[in-house]
């Protein structure tokens, strides 16, 4: 029988697929893929993350340089938290000072810088005004002799606004000269400085294009760095000559933050093609986004009041612009704050209104209070019932002459210095003391009629005026009184003694506005003129422009320092007039000083000087200031007939009462011409 060879076992083929390590070694982590497998993808995610980051960084820094303008300059923006840190959560250890409408406090930045934070009050329209003033001359300044503005932040959501200045380390001049009395201010030649640093600060205002009026030039505005030279501040009242519209503006945050939609509803402002431009600035040290520092350029060449409303002009369509917004461009929802002139009316009753003449008194009254509570030199006799009843007299018949019109009160002046004469021979009669009312003792125009009568027999320039206005000479105008007195009290009071001079208002500062200016006329470069001579004369005097010292009546001669000047000039002696504290004193450039700052504070602004002419004259460059003919030590007598000066008196008074058509400026302006004191005034033609 054959074998048959079985058939073979049939070995089944390895698949195909399969490796021998797979096949007899099987993987531990069977079903899970490998480490070095996860790390490839991660890694390549990361890298790519990172590249992307890198990439955004990369552009969003280039983006920025390309649209930084290469003369980028200050303002620039701040956050809040930013300043908040700098001065220590504006602590009450910073502070130093108050303002008419806000605080300023001392601070430093992290880069080490120091500066000035002012915060404004919020909700106030003045503020509002003050503040987009600021920046928008910050924007066209660049002086040595100006204060710089450095920054601002805003956050018009929570009505916060605040101004970053740089630290001007010896404080205002008002403060180191009048009242620290600091020893580097007691040598002229700094003081010299001074005058000729803010001579020069003003005469480039004045030399922009259009020009800059400051408007409020006063010593609490003159701010002395660590050398004590003399920087201008605070233009918040400034004006460019060129304003002719008035609006409010105010940077508005909430655009950015509320996005497009609400900021297509706002109206938006071009500011000289160039606009608030969020980020198209350059910043001074590095902090960034996250630091909380913003970085601004506000490219403003244009005044707030002249922006035109370009609406979308200024690439509403950049995600990173922030914008100005104008709250009223003539609209008529705010058109009743803003005056004929140019300036915001009473905003919410924060201001009041009334006379210099009346503001003064008022101060006077406090003044002699003072100086004599026990009245040891006034020689009261009235007993207390008296006093009231004078008292009341005399509110009443204050009230009434605020109520009466001009022409009237010059009719009853008039009348009224034919009264004193007869009252005056019968009080020599009945040899009765007088009788100035004890605490509440005030001088009325009687008393300072006398007193003028007797002085007038020494000095035959006296006057004629019958009232307290014989030395109210130089202070004119409309006095408006903030609700905030910046240096001296809260609330609108009377300033402490002498602290007239800081009297913030609308139109400048009382004692140094010009007369033109304070009764509403025309801003020009020469309101600053004349600002520049009271504050001439006090910075050569030492102080301030209105001022009462503990002396009896006769010190009234001197508490109006521009009218004690006019009377030094008149007797030849103005070197009376340098502050005895004064070291190496040069005479002759006190002199100088004098002559020109009365040559500034004539009334006409015609006369008064340019500033460039001013600094010419100190500086010794051109002809020394030649005083006008009325100050000359012995003029020729202007009425040679008393009575016909009343005579003439009574009969344009006449006429004018007669005339329904002159206005009681008309009429005051006239009656001033004959009756004035002021040397300044046209020289009556005598009859
Ligand atoms: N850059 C600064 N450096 C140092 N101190 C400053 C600076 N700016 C202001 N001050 C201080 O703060 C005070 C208040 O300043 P602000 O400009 O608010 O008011 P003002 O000019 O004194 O008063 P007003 O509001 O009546 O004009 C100044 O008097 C000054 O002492």
């Amino acid at each position: 029988m054959p074998y048959r060879q079985p058939p073979p076992f049939p070995v089944p083929s390895p698949p195909p697929s399969a490796s021998p390590t797979t096949q007899f070694h099987p993987s531990p982590h069977h079903g899970a893929p490998p480490p070095s497998r996860l790390l490839t993808p991660v890694a390549g995610v990361l890298a790519g993350f990172s590249f992307l980051l890198c990439l955004v960084v990369f552009f969003r820094k280039l983006w920025r340089k390309r649209t930084v303008p290469a003369d980028a300059k200050p303002p620039y923006r701040y956050s809040y938290s930013v300043l908040r840190h700098a001065t220590s959560s504006f602590s009450a250890a910073n502070r130093l000072g108050q303002g008419g409408f806000g605080s300023v406090y001392r601070g430093t930045l992290k880069s080490g810088k120091e500066i000035a934070v002012k915060v404004m009050d919020s909700g106030s329209l003045q503020g509002e005004r003050e503040f987009q003033n600021e920046l928008f001359f910050a924007g066209r300044i660049d002086s040595n002799y100006i204060v710089p503005v450095i920054g601002f932040s805003s956050d018009r959501r929570r009505q916060r606004m605040i101004l970053v200045y740089e630290l001007m380390s010896n404080g205002n001049l008002q403060d180191a000269l009048l009242d620290r009395k600091c020893s580097e201010l007691m040598d002229w030649k700094k003081r010299f400085e001074i005058a000729m640093d803010v001579a020069k600060g003003i005469e480039y205002l004045h030399s922009l294009d259009p020009p800059a009026i400051h408007g409020d030039i006063k010593p609490s505005n003159i701010l002395l760095d660590r050398c004590f030279s003399a920087k201008i501040g605070d233009f918040g009242l400034a004006k460019s000559k060129s304003e002719d519209q008035v609006v409010v503006v105010v940077v508005d945050d909430a655009i950015k933050m509320n996005g497009r939609e609400e900021a297509k509803k706002k109206e938006l402002v071009s500011c000289g093609g160039g606009a608030v431009d969020d980020n198209a600035s350059v910043v001074e040290d590095t902090e960034s986004v996250a630091t909380g520092f913003e970085e601004m350029s506000v490219n403003v060449e244009q005044s707030p009041e002249s922006f035109a409303v370009d609406a979308v002009a200024s690439s509403p369509g950049s995600e990173t612009f922030d914008r100005v917004s104008v709250e009223s461009v003539g609209g008529k929802r705010k058109k009743n704050m803003v005056g004929k002139d140019g300036w915001p009316r009473q905003d919410n009753g924060a201001m009041e209104v009334g006379s210099v003449k009346d503001y003064v008194r008022e101060w006077m009254g406090m003044e002699l209070r003072k100086e004599s509570p026990n009245d040891h030199w006034i020689g009261a006799s009235s007993s207390g019932a008296n006093l009231d009843k004078l008292e009341k007299k005399k509110e009443k018949s204050w009230k009434k002459e605020k109520r009466r019109p001009a022409r009237e009160w010059w009719k009853e002046e008039f009348c009224e210095e034919l009264a004193r004469k007869k009252k005056k021979k019968m009080k020599r009669q009945k040899g009765r003391d007088k009788d100035f009312g004890g605490e509440n003792w005030w001088p009325t125009d009687e008393d300072m009629y006398v007193d003028r009568k007797k002085k007038s027999k020494r000095s035959s320039r006296g006057g004629s005026k019958g009232s307290v206005d014989w030395w109210l000479d130089g202070l004119s105008g409309e006095l408006w009184r903030a609700r905030r007195n910046s240096h001296d009290s809260a609330g609108g009071e009377i300033p402490k003694s002498g602290g007239i001079s800081s009297t913030p208002s609308m139109r400048g500062t009382m004692c140094y506005v010009a007369p033109e200016y304070g009764g509403g006329g025309d801003v020009s470069e020469k309101c600053d003129v004349y600002s520049f001579g009271v504050l001439l004369l006090v910075v050569i005097a030492g102080r301030r422009p209105l001022q009462v010292t503990a002396s009896p009546m006769a010190e009234f001669q001197r508490a109006n320092l521009i009218s004690w000047a006019r009377n030094l000039a008149r007797a030849g002696k103005l070197i009376n007039l340098v502050d005895q504290s004064i070291q190496s004193l040069d005479r002759e450039q006190a002199l100088l000083c004098i002559m020109v700052a009365l040559i500034c504070l004539q009334k006409s602004p015609a006369r008064r000087p340019s500033m460039k002419e001013v600094v010419g004259m100190l500086s010794g460059d051109s002809e020394p200031p030649k005083l006008p003919f009325e100050f000359s030590p012995s003029p020729p007598s202007r009425f040679p007939f008393k009575s016909q000066k009343k005579v003439r008196l009574l009969g344009i008074l006449l006429i004018n009462l007669d005339h329904s058509s002159t206005s009681s400026r008309g009429l005051f302006k006239e009656a001033s011409t004959i009756n004035s004191t002021d040397p300044d005034d046209p020289v009556p033609v005598q009859i």
